[in-house]
Protein backbone atom coordinates (compact mmCIF):
# COMPACT_ATOMS: atom_id res chain seq x y z
CA UNK A 1 0.00 0.00 0.00
CA UNK A 2 1.38 3.47 -1.05
CA UNK A 3 1.98 5.65 2.04
CA UNK A 4 1.04 9.37 1.07
CA UNK A 5 2.52 10.75 3.46
CA UNK A 6 6.25 9.13 2.87
CA UNK A 7 6.12 8.61 -0.83
CA UNK A 8 5.33 11.96 -2.16
CA UNK A 9 6.96 12.17 -5.57
CA UNK A 10 6.35 16.19 -5.97
CA UNK A 11 9.63 16.55 -3.41
CA UNK A 12 11.82 16.26 -6.35
CA UNK A 13 10.25 18.70 -8.48
CA UNK A 14 10.10 21.09 -5.80
CA UNK A 15 13.25 23.29 -7.52
CA UNK A 16 15.03 23.97 -10.88
CA UNK A 17 17.97 22.70 -9.05
CA UNK A 18 16.40 19.32 -7.79
CA UNK A 19 14.81 18.49 -10.91
CA UNK A 20 17.96 19.08 -12.79
CA UNK A 21 19.69 17.36 -10.25
CA UNK A 22 17.14 14.29 -10.81
CA UNK A 23 16.92 14.38 -14.47
CA UNK A 24 17.41 11.57 -16.55
CA UNK A 25 17.92 12.26 -19.89
CA UNK A 26 20.02 15.18 -21.55
CA UNK A 27 20.23 16.69 -24.71
CA UNK A 28 23.80 17.95 -25.80
CA UNK A 29 24.67 20.07 -28.63
CA UNK A 30 27.07 16.99 -30.17
CA UNK A 31 24.06 14.79 -30.29
CA UNK A 32 23.03 16.14 -33.18
CA UNK A 33 23.52 15.63 -36.94
CA UNK A 34 22.75 18.51 -38.99
CA UNK A 35 20.97 17.71 -42.48
CA UNK A 36 21.61 20.10 -45.37
CA UNK A 37 21.14 20.60 -48.66
CA UNK A 38 23.35 21.44 -51.72
CA UNK A 39 22.92 22.55 -55.12
CA UNK A 40 25.05 23.57 -57.85
CA UNK A 41 26.26 27.41 -58.77
CA UNK A 42 26.94 30.15 -56.57
CA UNK A 43 25.49 33.05 -53.78
CA UNK A 44 22.53 30.50 -54.09
CA UNK A 45 20.22 30.30 -50.64
CA UNK A 46 16.82 29.05 -51.41
CA UNK A 47 14.39 27.97 -48.86
CA UNK A 48 12.83 25.12 -49.15
CA UNK A 49 9.26 26.03 -49.29
CA UNK A 50 7.50 23.72 -47.16
CA UNK A 51 10.98 23.68 -44.37
CA UNK A 52 10.79 27.53 -43.21
CA UNK A 53 14.13 28.24 -42.27
CA UNK A 54 15.82 25.44 -44.11
CA UNK A 55 17.64 26.37 -47.29
CA UNK A 56 19.64 24.77 -49.92
CA UNK A 57 22.96 26.25 -50.51
CA UNK A 58 25.21 26.49 -53.08
CA UNK A 59 28.71 25.69 -51.93
CA UNK A 60 29.81 29.40 -51.57
CA UNK A 61 27.23 30.50 -49.29
CA UNK A 62 27.46 26.46 -47.32
CA UNK A 63 30.74 27.25 -46.18
CA UNK A 64 29.83 30.44 -44.43
CA UNK A 65 26.80 29.03 -43.34
CA UNK A 66 28.35 26.08 -41.54
CA UNK A 67 30.77 28.75 -39.86
CA UNK A 68 27.18 29.24 -38.15
CA UNK A 69 26.54 26.48 -37.63
CA UNK A 70 30.08 25.13 -36.26
CA UNK A 71 30.59 28.12 -33.71
CA UNK A 72 27.14 26.93 -32.10
CA UNK A 73 28.82 23.81 -31.68
CA UNK A 74 27.26 21.63 -34.16
CA UNK A 75 30.08 18.99 -34.76
CA UNK A 76 28.43 16.53 -37.72
CA UNK A 77 26.24 17.36 -40.42
CA UNK A 78 24.52 15.31 -43.15
CA UNK A 79 25.09 16.46 -46.57
CA UNK A 80 22.08 15.72 -49.44
CA UNK A 81 22.61 16.93 -53.06
CA UNK A 82 19.61 18.80 -55.37
CA UNK A 83 20.30 17.74 -58.71
CA UNK A 84 18.46 19.27 -61.79
CA UNK A 85 16.39 17.37 -64.12
CA UNK A 86 18.78 17.30 -66.81
CA UNK A 87 21.64 15.57 -64.95
CA UNK A 88 19.37 12.65 -63.81
CA UNK A 89 19.24 8.92 -65.85
CA UNK A 90 18.22 5.34 -65.36
CA UNK A 91 21.17 4.59 -63.62
CA UNK A 92 22.09 7.33 -61.08
CA UNK A 93 25.22 8.02 -63.24
CA UNK A 94 25.95 10.92 -61.44
CA UNK A 95 26.02 9.96 -57.89
CA UNK A 96 29.67 8.69 -58.83
CA UNK A 97 31.17 10.92 -60.69
CA UNK A 98 34.47 12.42 -59.87
CA UNK A 99 33.76 16.16 -60.68
CA UNK A 100 30.44 16.23 -59.62
CA UNK A 101 29.65 18.92 -57.24
CA UNK A 102 28.33 17.26 -54.24
CA UNK A 103 31.96 15.27 -54.13
CA UNK A 104 33.60 18.52 -54.70
CA UNK A 105 31.67 19.87 -51.58
CA UNK A 106 32.34 17.38 -49.81
CA UNK A 107 35.75 17.91 -50.12
CA UNK A 108 36.05 21.02 -50.03
CA UNK A 109 34.30 21.49 -46.35
CA UNK A 110 36.62 18.57 -45.15
CA UNK A 111 39.40 20.94 -46.32
CA UNK A 112 38.05 24.05 -44.20
CA UNK A 113 36.07 22.65 -41.68
CA UNK A 114 38.66 19.39 -41.15
CA UNK A 115 37.04 18.74 -37.63
CA UNK A 116 33.49 18.75 -38.51
CA UNK A 117 31.97 15.10 -38.93
CA UNK A 118 30.91 14.90 -42.48
CA UNK A 119 27.57 12.30 -43.14
CA UNK A 120 26.94 11.47 -46.77
CA UNK A 121 23.91 9.62 -48.13
CA UNK A 122 23.94 6.37 -50.36
CA UNK A 123 20.75 6.07 -52.44
CA UNK A 124 20.16 6.91 -56.20
CA UNK A 125 17.07 8.85 -55.61
CA UNK A 126 18.75 12.44 -55.94
CA UNK A 127 20.22 11.31 -59.09
CA UNK A 128 17.68 9.02 -60.60
CA UNK A 129 15.18 9.78 -63.51
CA UNK A 130 12.76 7.44 -61.87
CA UNK A 131 12.87 9.23 -58.73
CA UNK A 132 13.42 5.49 -56.99
CA UNK A 133 16.34 4.33 -54.31
CA UNK A 134 17.27 1.76 -56.48
CA UNK A 135 17.38 0.73 -60.36
CA UNK A 136 14.16 0.22 -62.03
CA UNK A 137 13.41 -2.14 -64.85
CA UNK A 138 9.67 -2.45 -65.78
CA UNK A 139 8.30 -1.02 -63.39
CA UNK A 140 10.63 -3.14 -60.63
CA UNK A 141 13.32 -1.98 -58.20
CA UNK A 142 15.86 -4.30 -58.66
CA UNK A 143 17.77 -5.13 -55.63
CA UNK A 144 21.66 -6.94 -56.73
CA UNK A 145 21.75 -4.72 -59.49
CA UNK A 146 21.15 -1.89 -57.40
CA UNK A 147 23.92 -3.01 -54.82
CA UNK A 148 26.45 -2.35 -57.98
CA UNK A 149 25.30 1.47 -57.94
CA UNK A 150 25.28 1.98 -54.20
CA UNK A 151 28.96 0.89 -54.03
CA UNK A 152 30.08 3.26 -56.46
CA UNK A 153 28.70 5.68 -54.53
CA UNK A 154 30.11 4.44 -50.98
CA UNK A 155 33.75 4.62 -52.64
CA UNK A 156 33.51 7.84 -54.71
CA UNK A 157 32.17 9.76 -51.20
CA UNK A 158 34.86 7.87 -48.97
CA UNK A 159 37.53 9.07 -51.33
CA UNK A 160 35.98 12.79 -51.01
CA UNK A 161 36.75 12.77 -47.51
CA UNK A 162 33.29 11.49 -46.00
CA UNK A 163 33.41 10.35 -42.24
CA UNK A 164 30.37 8.64 -41.82
CA UNK A 165 28.23 6.93 -44.84
CA UNK A 166 24.24 6.63 -45.03
CA UNK A 167 22.83 3.63 -47.25
CA UNK A 168 19.16 5.03 -46.90
CA UNK A 169 18.12 3.08 -49.69
CA UNK A 170 16.77 -0.36 -47.75
CA UNK A 171 17.67 -2.63 -50.26
CA UNK A 172 18.95 -5.83 -48.68
CA UNK A 173 22.36 -6.73 -48.15
CA UNK A 174 23.95 -3.06 -49.17
CA UNK A 175 25.75 -2.63 -45.87
CA UNK A 176 27.57 -5.90 -46.08
CA UNK A 177 28.66 -4.74 -49.74
CA UNK A 178 29.48 -1.47 -49.03
CA UNK A 179 31.46 -2.59 -46.05
CA UNK A 180 33.47 -5.55 -48.31
CA UNK A 181 34.11 -2.70 -50.93
CA UNK A 182 35.77 -0.05 -48.44
CA UNK A 183 37.56 -2.64 -46.35
CA UNK A 184 39.37 -3.71 -49.93
CA UNK A 185 40.18 -0.32 -50.98
CA UNK A 186 41.46 0.47 -47.52
CA UNK A 187 38.78 2.42 -46.34
CA UNK A 188 38.35 0.61 -43.13
CA UNK A 189 38.26 4.16 -40.98
CA UNK A 190 34.87 5.48 -42.48
CA UNK A 191 31.72 4.42 -40.97
CA UNK A 192 28.76 3.25 -41.68
CA UNK A 193 25.16 4.58 -40.35
CA UNK A 194 22.91 2.27 -41.76
CA UNK A 195 19.62 3.03 -42.61
CA UNK A 196 18.03 -0.08 -40.81
CA UNK A 197 14.32 0.75 -40.07
CA UNK A 198 13.04 3.26 -42.40
CA UNK A 199 9.49 2.83 -42.74
CA UNK A 200 7.69 4.41 -45.88
CA UNK A 201 6.57 7.05 -44.25
CA UNK A 202 4.47 10.31 -45.53
CA UNK A 203 6.92 12.16 -43.38
CA UNK A 204 9.41 12.29 -46.10
CA UNK A 205 6.97 14.80 -48.07
CA UNK A 206 9.15 17.96 -47.68
CA UNK A 207 12.63 16.38 -48.32
CA UNK A 208 11.39 15.68 -51.82
CA UNK A 209 10.00 18.71 -52.07
CA UNK A 210 13.61 19.86 -51.28
CA UNK A 211 15.70 17.49 -53.87
CA UNK A 212 12.64 17.72 -56.35
CA UNK A 213 13.17 13.73 -55.79
CA UNK A 214 9.65 12.64 -55.60
CA UNK A 215 9.46 9.00 -57.33
CA UNK A 216 7.99 9.35 -61.19
CA UNK A 217 5.98 6.73 -60.46
CA UNK A 218 4.42 4.42 -57.91
CA UNK A 219 5.87 4.22 -53.82
CA UNK A 220 8.70 3.63 -52.20
CA UNK A 221 6.73 0.58 -50.28
CA UNK A 222 8.26 -2.71 -51.64
CA UNK A 223 12.00 -1.57 -49.81
CA UNK A 224 10.91 0.75 -47.19
CA UNK A 225 8.84 -0.70 -44.37
CA UNK A 226 5.58 -0.99 -43.44
CA UNK A 227 4.73 1.40 -40.75
CA UNK A 228 2.62 -1.08 -38.73
CA UNK A 229 5.57 -3.22 -38.34
CA UNK A 230 8.10 -3.82 -35.23
CA UNK A 231 9.80 -7.27 -36.18
CA UNK A 232 10.69 -6.41 -39.70
CA UNK A 233 13.00 -3.73 -37.53
CA UNK A 234 14.58 -6.13 -35.52
CA UNK A 235 15.35 -8.32 -38.62
CA UNK A 236 16.75 -5.49 -40.48
CA UNK A 237 19.16 -4.22 -37.66
CA UNK A 238 20.43 -7.42 -37.29
CA UNK A 239 21.51 -7.80 -40.67
CA UNK A 240 22.73 -4.38 -40.77
CA UNK A 241 24.54 -5.33 -37.17
CA UNK A 242 25.84 -8.28 -38.44
CA UNK A 243 26.80 -6.96 -41.81
CA UNK A 244 28.79 -4.57 -40.24
CA UNK A 245 27.60 -1.12 -39.87
CA UNK A 246 28.51 1.47 -36.98
CA UNK A 247 25.03 3.09 -36.31
CA UNK A 248 21.89 2.26 -36.60
CA UNK A 249 19.42 4.56 -37.54
CA UNK A 250 15.69 4.85 -37.21
CA UNK A 251 13.47 6.88 -39.00
CA UNK A 252 11.19 8.72 -38.90
CA UNK A 253 11.84 9.55 -34.90
CA UNK A 254 8.59 10.74 -33.53
CA UNK A 255 6.14 8.27 -34.70
CA UNK A 256 8.60 5.17 -34.02
CA UNK A 257 9.98 5.90 -29.98
CA UNK A 258 8.86 2.03 -29.56
CA UNK A 259 11.21 1.23 -32.52
CA UNK A 260 14.10 3.49 -31.13
CA UNK A 261 13.35 1.69 -27.43
CA UNK A 262 13.56 -1.75 -29.44
CA UNK A 263 16.65 -1.39 -31.00
CA UNK A 264 18.65 0.24 -28.23
CA UNK A 265 17.47 -2.45 -25.88
CA UNK A 266 18.90 -5.15 -28.26
CA UNK A 267 21.97 -4.02 -29.93
CA UNK A 268 25.09 -2.65 -28.49
CA UNK A 269 26.25 -0.29 -30.99
CA UNK A 270 24.33 3.40 -31.18
CA UNK A 271 21.27 4.43 -32.10
CA UNK A 272 20.35 7.10 -34.10
CA UNK A 273 17.32 8.73 -34.84
CA UNK A 274 16.42 11.07 -38.52
CA UNK A 275 13.70 13.81 -36.75
CA UNK A 276 12.52 13.91 -40.79
CA UNK A 277 11.17 16.78 -42.67
CA UNK A 278 7.49 16.35 -42.09
CA UNK A 279 8.63 15.82 -37.92
CA UNK A 280 10.29 19.72 -38.82
CA UNK A 281 7.46 21.09 -40.90
CA UNK A 282 4.69 20.13 -38.71
CA UNK A 283 6.12 21.94 -35.44
CA UNK A 284 7.20 25.04 -37.27
CA UNK A 285 3.58 25.33 -39.17
CA UNK A 286 1.72 25.08 -35.46
CA UNK A 287 4.14 27.91 -33.99
CA UNK A 288 4.11 29.85 -37.14
CA UNK A 289 -0.02 29.98 -36.68
CA UNK A 290 0.52 30.32 -32.90
CA UNK A 291 -0.41 26.86 -32.43
CA UNK A 292 2.47 26.02 -30.65
CA UNK A 293 5.22 26.97 -28.64
CA UNK A 294 7.55 26.44 -31.36
CA UNK A 295 10.24 26.56 -29.07
CA UNK A 296 9.05 24.60 -26.47
CA UNK A 297 7.63 21.43 -28.61
CA UNK A 298 10.73 21.32 -30.45
CA UNK A 299 12.77 20.49 -27.24
CA UNK A 300 10.66 18.41 -26.06
CA UNK A 301 10.75 16.55 -29.13
CA UNK A 302 14.27 16.14 -29.50
CA UNK A 303 14.08 15.55 -25.52
CA UNK A 304 11.47 12.38 -26.26
CA UNK A 305 13.50 10.84 -29.20
CA UNK A 306 16.56 10.58 -26.69
CA UNK A 307 14.97 9.56 -23.71
CA UNK A 308 13.91 6.34 -26.09
CA UNK A 309 17.33 5.72 -26.30
CA UNK A 310 18.46 7.55 -29.65
CA UNK A 311 21.96 8.38 -28.78
CA UNK A 312 22.12 11.14 -31.62
CA UNK A 313 19.63 13.14 -33.65
CA UNK A 314 19.44 14.25 -37.02
CA UNK A 315 17.69 17.15 -37.02
CA UNK A 316 16.71 20.30 -38.86
CA UNK A 317 16.45 21.81 -35.85
CA UNK A 318 20.09 21.45 -34.72
CA UNK A 319 20.67 25.12 -34.95
CA UNK A 320 17.56 26.67 -33.22
CA UNK A 321 18.36 23.66 -30.79
CA UNK A 322 21.97 24.57 -30.21
CA UNK A 323 20.75 28.16 -29.76
CA UNK A 324 18.85 27.39 -26.46
CA UNK A 325 20.88 24.29 -25.25
CA UNK A 326 23.93 27.42 -25.72
CA UNK A 327 21.89 29.49 -23.53
CA UNK A 328 21.15 27.46 -20.67
N1 LIG B 1 17.03 8.09 -49.91
C1 LIG B 1 16.27 9.19 -49.77
C2 LIG B 1 16.13 9.86 -48.45
N2 LIG B 1 17.15 10.12 -47.59
C3 LIG B 1 16.60 10.86 -46.52
C4 LIG B 1 15.22 11.00 -46.75
C5 LIG B 1 14.20 11.71 -45.93
C6 LIG B 1 14.66 12.75 -44.98
C7 LIG B 1 13.62 13.64 -44.47
O1 LIG B 1 12.41 13.52 -44.74
O2 LIG B 1 13.99 14.56 -43.72
C8 LIG B 1 14.93 10.37 -47.96
C9 LIG B 1 13.56 10.40 -48.54
C10 LIG B 1 12.98 9.20 -49.12
O3 LIG B 1 13.30 8.06 -48.76
O4 LIG B 1 12.14 9.38 -49.98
Amino acid sequence: MIDLNRRRPRRNRKSGAIRDLVQETNLQVSDFIFPMFVQEGSHQKVEVKSMPGIYRFSLDTLLEELKEVTDLGIRAIDLFPNYPESKKDRHATEGYQEDTFYLKAITAIKEKFPDLAIMTDIAMDPYSSDGHDGLVENGVILNDATLDILGKMALAQAKAGADILGPSDMMDGRVGYIRDLLDEAQYTDVSIMSYSAKYASAFYGPFRDALESAPKFGDKKTYQMNPANVQEALLEAQLDFEEGADMLMVKPALAYLDIIKLLDDHFNIPIAAYNVSGEYAMVMAAAQNGWLDGQRTMMEVLMSIRRAGAKCILTYFAKDAAKVLNER
